[in-house]
C-alpha cells in the first residue's frame, strides 16, 4: 500500500527562516515577485492587461494586492497548497526565464512572520470562474471557499497576512515601505505602497539626461548613495545580448587585489543581493557593480547566484567592457588615465600579466621603480639595451644606488606582479632582453683595483676576510662611484637559500644530511665590497692595529647591512652591537692614564676599576700587521676585554 509524505509546515517553517533565508524580510520580497509574476503570466495571453501591485499595511497586517493572471478553485488546490509546486517551473526553459519564482517554497516565507494567510483570488483565464478563499495556518490546515461574484469582480489576487505575535512590526507601514522600495525599486511594473509607487525606473543608467556631464553627475550621486564614495569613473555595463544593464564604479582608493568586491545584483528588476562576489573576474577588484540581470539565476534562498555557465559566460563578458573601458582611456583620456593608474596600477598589472594586449597598450603607463625613479616599462626599456632587473625590492635597495652609478639601468622587481611583468617586456616589446641581476653581475661591473695596490693590502684583506669568516661572507676590493659608499654588501636569494641549506646539513644527521649535501650548489658566500676610492676604507685599510681594522670592518659590514633593509640574524645584531662598542672602545681610549684632556683619570670620576687597558697588553702600543702573527681571532677578540661582560650577551646568541 503506498502513502504520501506528510509535511511538518511548522518544522519547515522553522528550516526556511533559520537556515535558507537570512532576515524574516525576505518575505516580502516573495510577495513583490509573486505578484510580478503573476502579472507577467497574464500579459502573456492579454498584453494590454493592468500591471500594478499595491501593497497596503495596516490593522497589525498587510494586504497584498496584483492585476495578474489570478486562480481557479482548483489551480488554488494545485498550486497554493502544494509545497514545492510551481506554475513557473511547469513550461519550457524559456517560459521559466520570464518569471522571477520557481522552486514553489515562496509564499511559505509568509508564515515566517505571518500566523495566517488569506488569498482571495479571480483567473484571467477562465472569467467564468467564481472568486476564490484560500485561508492556511502556519499549523498547516488549509480552507478553500468559492465567494459571490461580488466579491471580486476583476481578475487578480488579494494576499492577506495576519502578523504572527511578535511581527507586527515587519507588516508595518514604514517597514513595508524601506522593503518594497529596497527589493523593488527596478521592478517592471506599476508597485506602490499605498498610493506612494516604488518605482525608480527607468534605472539611473537608463534614464535621459541633458547632456554627459549631468549624467555622470547622476551616476556619482547614486554610487554615494548606493556604496557610500564618489567614485573616480563609471562604466556602462550595457550588454543586451547578455541581458546585462548596469555600471560599475571606480573605487577612488586602493583596495586590497585580494579582497572580493560586493556587488548589487537586481534579477530582472528584484534585488538578489548587495553581496555578489562572483560576479567580475578577480582583477576586475577596482570597481563596484549595479546590475540588472535577464540571464542569471538564483539560488533557492534567492539571496545569492547560482554558480553556472551563465553566471562564467556574464564574468566573461562584463571583464571584456571594463577591459574596454581601460584601452580606451589609454588612446584617448590619459589624464584620467594616469589619475586612474594613480590609484589602481596593482590591479592593471595583474591583469596584464595574463592579458599580452593589454600589457601592450598599458605598458607605456604602468609605473615601475627603477634605478632612474618611477617610470614606465617601456621608457626603461627604451634607455638600456638590458633591462635588468631584482626579484625583491630589499635585493634592490642592495644594489641601486652602486648600480645606477656604474650606469645598470635596474627595476625593482619585488612589488606585486612586477618581476612577471618584466620578464614579458620582450613579448611587449620584441626585441628587449631582460637579465636578473646577481651579485656577480654587479661584481662585475665594479673596476677592479690596480693588482700592485691590492697586494700591498693583502695583509689588510686578510684580517677582514678573517673579521667576517663566521658569518660566511668574502671581503672583496673594487673601486666603484658613488664615492661616499664605503662597502656594499651582496647576498642574492641564491645565496641565502644555499647557505640556509648548508646549515640544515650542518645541524642534521645521517641520510636527511646527505640529501642535503647532494643538494649543494656551491660556497654559500655573501660579499661585502669595501670601496676602495672611500676616504675611510682607506683609512681602515691603514689602522695600525690589525684589531681596530678588524672592528672597523665589522661595523663597515654592520652599516652595509643596513643600508641594504635586509631583516638582521641574530649573528649580524650581535656584530652590530660588537662593532659599535668595540670602536666606543676606541675611540674614548686616549682618555686613559694622566695625559688626556680631562685629566688624570685614574683619580676622576671612573675610578681605578673603570680604566680599560688595551688590547694586547700594554697601552697604547698598537702592534703593526706582520707584528705579533696573524690577525686575532674574532671569536676571541671580544672575550679578552675586561669590560666584556658575557652574561649581558643573550643565551645562545653567537657572537
Ligand atoms: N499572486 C499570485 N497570483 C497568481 N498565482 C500565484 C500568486 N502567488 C502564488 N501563485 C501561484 O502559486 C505558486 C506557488 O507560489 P510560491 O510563491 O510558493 O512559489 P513560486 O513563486 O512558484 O516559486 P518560488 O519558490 O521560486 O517563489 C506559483 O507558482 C503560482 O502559480
Amino acid at each position: 500500500m503506498s502513502h504520501s509524505f506528510q509535511v511538518d509546515l511548522r518544522g519547515l517553517v522553522d528550516l526556511l527562516s533559520h537556515h535558507l533565508y537570512s532576515s524574516p524580510k525576505v518575505y516580502l520580497r516573495e510577495l513583490l515577485q509573486n505578484g510580478v509574476d503573476a502579472v507577467t503570466a497574464r500579459r502573456g495571453f492579454e498584453p494590454d492587461a493592468p500591471a500594478v501591485v499595491r501593497l497596503q499595511p495596516g490593522d497589525g497586517g498587510l494586504r497584498v494586492e496584483d492585476s495578474g493572471v489570478g486562480l481557479t478553485e482548483a489551480e488554488v488546490h494545485g498550486l497554493l497548497a502544494t509545497i514545492g509546486r510551481s506554475s513557473k517551473r511547469d513550461g519550457l526553459e524559456s517560459a521559466r526565464a520570464e518569471f522571477l519564482g520557481q522552486f514553489g517554497i515562496g509564499l511559505l516565507a509568509c508564515f515566517v512572520v505571518a500566523e495566517e494567510i488569506r488569498v482571495v483570488s479571480r483567473s484571467a483565464r477562465d472569467r467564468s470562474a467564481p472568486p476564490v478563499e484560500w485561508r492556511a495556518r502556519d499549523d498547516g490546515s488549509y480552507t478553500v471557499r468559492t465567494l459571490p461574484d461580488a466579491a471580486r469582480t476583476e481578475p487578480g489576487t488579494t494576499v492577506h497576512l495576519t502578523a504572527r505575535a511578535g511581527c507586527a512590526d515587519w507588516l508595518g507601514a514604514e517597514r513595508v515601505t524601506e522593503l518594497a522600495r529596497h527589493f523593488g525599486a527596478l521592478l517592471p511594473y506599476d508597485v506602490r505602497v499605498g498610493d506612494v509607487p516604488v518605482s525608480e525606473r527607468p534605472a539611473v543608467w537608463e534614464r535621459a539626461y541633458s547632456g554627459p556631464d549631468a549624467r555622470g553627475a547622476a551616476l556619482a550621486a547614486h554610487c554615494r548613495e548606493t556604496f557610500g564614495f564618489a567614485p573616480l569613473d563609471a562604466i556602462d555595463l550595457d550588454v543586451p545580448l547578455a541581458g546585462l544593464r548596469g555600471v560599475a564604479y571606480v573605487l577612488p582608493t586602493a583596495v586590497s587585489p585580494a579582497q572580493r568586491g560586493a556587488h548589487r545584483v537586481h534579477l530582472k528588476g528584484m534585488l538578489l543581493t548587495e553581496r555578489a562576489d562572483e560576479l567580475l573576474p578577480d582583477w576586475a577588484f577596482f570597481v563596484r557593480c549595479v546590475l540588472d540581470s535577464d540571464s542569471l539565476r538564483p539560488t533557492a534562498s534567492r539571496e545569492n547566484l547560482y554558480d553556472d555557465d551563465t553566471l562564467a559566460a556574464v564574468r566573461e563578458v562584463l571583464g571584456e567592457r571594463i577591459r574596454g573601458w581601460l584601452t580606451e582611456l589609454a588612446a584617448g583620456d590619459r589624464e584620467r588615465l594616469a589619475h586612474f593608474l594613480g590609484v589602481h596600477h596593482l590591479g592593471v598589472k595583474s591583469l596584464a600579466r595574463h592579458d599580452p594586449q593589454l600589457l601592450h597598450v598599458m605598458l607605456p603607463w604602468l609605473p615601475f621603480e627603477t634605478t632612474e625613479g618611477t617610470v614606465s616599462l617601456d621608457e626603461f626599456a627604451r634607455r638600456h639595451p638590458v633591462v635588468h632587473f631584482t626579484r625583491t625590492a630589499e635585493e634592490f635597495r642592495q644594489v641601486s644606488a652602486i648600480a645606477a652609478a656604474q650606469g645598470i639601468g635596474v627595476v625593482n622587481g619585488g612589488y606585486t606582479y612586477d618581476s612577471e611583468l618584466v620578464e614579458l617586456l620582450p613579448v611587449a616589446r620584441p626585441g628587449s632582453v631582460v637579465a636578473e641581476l646577481d651579485t656577480d653581475t654587479v661584481t662585475a661591473h665594479l673596476d677592479t683595483v690596480d693588482p700592485a695596490r691590492e697586494l700591498a693590502l693583502a695583509p689588510f684583506l686578510s684580517v677582514a676576510n678573517a673579521a667576517l669568516e663566521p658569518l660566511g661572507c668574502d671581503v672583496v676590493l673594487r673601486a666603484f662611484q658613488p664615492v661616499s659608499v664605503p662597502a656594499l654588501h651582496l647576498d642574492d636569494r641564491d645565496t641565502r637559500h644555499e647557505r640556509a641549506r648548508a646549515e640544515a646539513a650542518e645541524a642534521a644527521d645521517g641520510l636527511w644530511a646527505d640529501i642535503l649535501g647532494s643538494l649543494r650548489a656551491g660556497r654559500p658566500r655573501a660579499r661585502l665590497v669595501l670601496n676602495h676610492l672611500n676616504p675611510l676604507v682607506h683609512r681602515t685599510a691603514a689602522a695600525p692595529d690589525p684589531r681596530l681594522a678588524a672592528t672597523a670592518v665589522e661595523a663597515l659590514y654592520g652599516q652595509a647591512l643596513l643600508m641594504s633593509q635586509r631583516p638582521l640574524r641574530p649573528a649580524d645584531s650581535a656584530l652590530l652591537n660588537r662593532a659599535f662598542l668595540g670602536l666606543l672602545d676606541w675611540a674614548v681610549r686616549p682618555l686613559e692614564g694622566a695625559g688626556g684632556p680631562y685629566g688624570a683619570v685614574a683619580s676622576g670620576p671612573y675610578g681605578q676599576a673603570g680604566v680599560a687597558p688595551a688590547y694586547g697588553g700594554e697601552a697604547g702600543v698598537a702592534p703593526a700587521y706582520g707584528e705579533a702573527g696573524a690577525a686575532p681571532d674574532p671569536a676571541d677578540r671580544a672575550g679578552d676585554r675586561p669590560d666584556d661582560d658575557p652574561t649581558e650577551r643573550p643565551a645562545g646568541e653567537p657572537r
